[in-house]
């Protein structure tokens, strides 16, 4: 079945236009926290740090992948970010004055720290800073998940700091990056992975799996079985089959994953829909045939109908019931979205390329701007640019 929804006309002429003119802080400081369904910048509510990065990474992103002016702006945000932690400490997030607040230092938004920066052709933030902000959090096995080392610890955020470092050291060649991610890469595969394909939330603090709370995620399986598609020794010594089955039969019957397994209530964001299309992506890459709903065609086409607006923003939550409970679009959501579209496309992770050879390199994709959608679809509830 061919793809009738244009991904790469959307996120160019669509996505990047609304967000860029709406999704920043008109007095410099950052990005905003989110997007009302009106079209309306959010200015008021705190923006968490990890919003400045994850949109520092997807404007670094585009630049390098569509060859759009969007640097400046990457680097204005990563620049900003980085000031917000002045004290040395990631604050929870800043205010509409561009003040931090809090100081806890979490380990899941100092991973898009270094995301973004190893996005960008050079870094806006020191390396070194990044690794002494890192060495704040160490544990003997690990890193502990914010500076008070608070309880349970995740592998949510050793997955991000997997993928942050795997990614700084290809931009940098710097073996120290290499084994972050070799601990974060034995961490899942020694403790979160479970034999039957699933992976594990919350642990304690010697890395036991705690009871209270504890869940399963079917998007980050799904998560899990692209990057390991991606790496090498994890593609060999773990079942990405298993872990794909495991995710999968977690899918409703519209064909959604919900945000949470065992759960029949659960709702169902727009990201694990965007790490199911990779994990998609990389299970036909991998030879494996996909049943013809589990197809990347498919699973964009839900996404695109379900959730993506043709204005360019985004519906981010439904229930398991498909009614919209998102009152708005996070701006966090963006960088999901954009990951997608890189694997869409299979635009590869470049190994060993200088920063002046990225720089030099970006794929000036010609992309003609029609309605993505086609056929023409429902009218959104999300307004139109003004
Ligand atoms: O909730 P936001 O900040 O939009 O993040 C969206 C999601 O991103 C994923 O990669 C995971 O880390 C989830 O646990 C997280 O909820």
């Amino acid at each position: 079945m061919p793809a009738a929804f244009d991904f790469s006309a959307w996120i160019r002429h669509r996505a990047l236009p609304f967000w860029r003119a709406r999704g920043l802080c008109p007095n410099g400081f950052g990005a905003v926290e989110h997007i009302r369904a009106d079209g309306s910048a959010a200015l008021y509510p705190l923006r968490r740090s990890r919003v400045h990065a994850r949109q520092a990474f997807v404007f670094a992103a585009a630049a390098r992948d569509m060859g759009t002016d969007d640097l400046p702006l990457a680097q204005h945000l990563l620049a900003f970010a980085h000031r917000t932690a002045a004290s040395g400490f990631i604050p929870i997030a800043s205010d509409n004055h561009g003040r931090p607040v809090g100081d806890a230092h979490r380990l899941y938004d100092l991973a898009f720290y270094i995301l973004a920066n190893a996005e960008c052709p050079a870094p806006v933030i020191p390396w070194d800073w990044l690794k002494q902000a890192l060495a704040k959090l160490r544990a003997p096995l690990g890193w502990w998940d914010d500076r008070l080392r608070c309880a349970p610890r995740t592998q949510n955020a050793h997955m991000h700091l997997f993928e942050a470092a795997s990614a700084a050291h290809r931009a940098t060649g710097d073996p120290d990056w290499a084994e972050v991610a070799d601990e974060c890469r034995a961490l899942f595969l020694t403790v979160f992975l479970q034999p039957d394909g699933t992976v594990l939330e919350l642990f304690d603090a010697h890395w036991r799996p705690v009871k209270q709370g504890q869940r399963v995620e079917p998007g980050h399986g799904a998560e899990w079985v692209y990057l390991g598609h991606q790496d090498p020794q994890i593609a060999a010594a773990a079942d990405l089959d298993t872990i794909f089955s495991a995710a999968t039969r977690a899918l409703g019957h519209a064909g959604f994953l919900p945000d949470q397994a065992d759960d029949p209530l659960a709702g169902r964001r727009l990201w694990p829909q965007t790490e199911l299309l990779r994990a998609a992506l990389a299970q036909r890459a991998r030879g494996r045939v996909l049943p013809p709903h589990l197809t990347p065609e498919a699973i964009i086409q839900r996404i695109a109908h379900s959730y993506l607006t043709p204005q360019g923003g985004w519906i981010d939550a439904r229930d398991h019931a498909g009614r919209i409970t998102a009152a708005h679009m996070p701006s966090s959501s963006f960088y999901h979205i954009f990951n997608a579209w890189r694997a869409w496309h299979d635009v590869q992770p470049r190994a060993g390329l200088t920063a002046g050879a990225r720089a030099s390199q970006p794929r000036r994709q010609q992309i003609p701007d029609h309605n993505p959608f086609v056929p023409p679809r429902a009218p959104s509830p999300i307004a139109p640019l003004r």
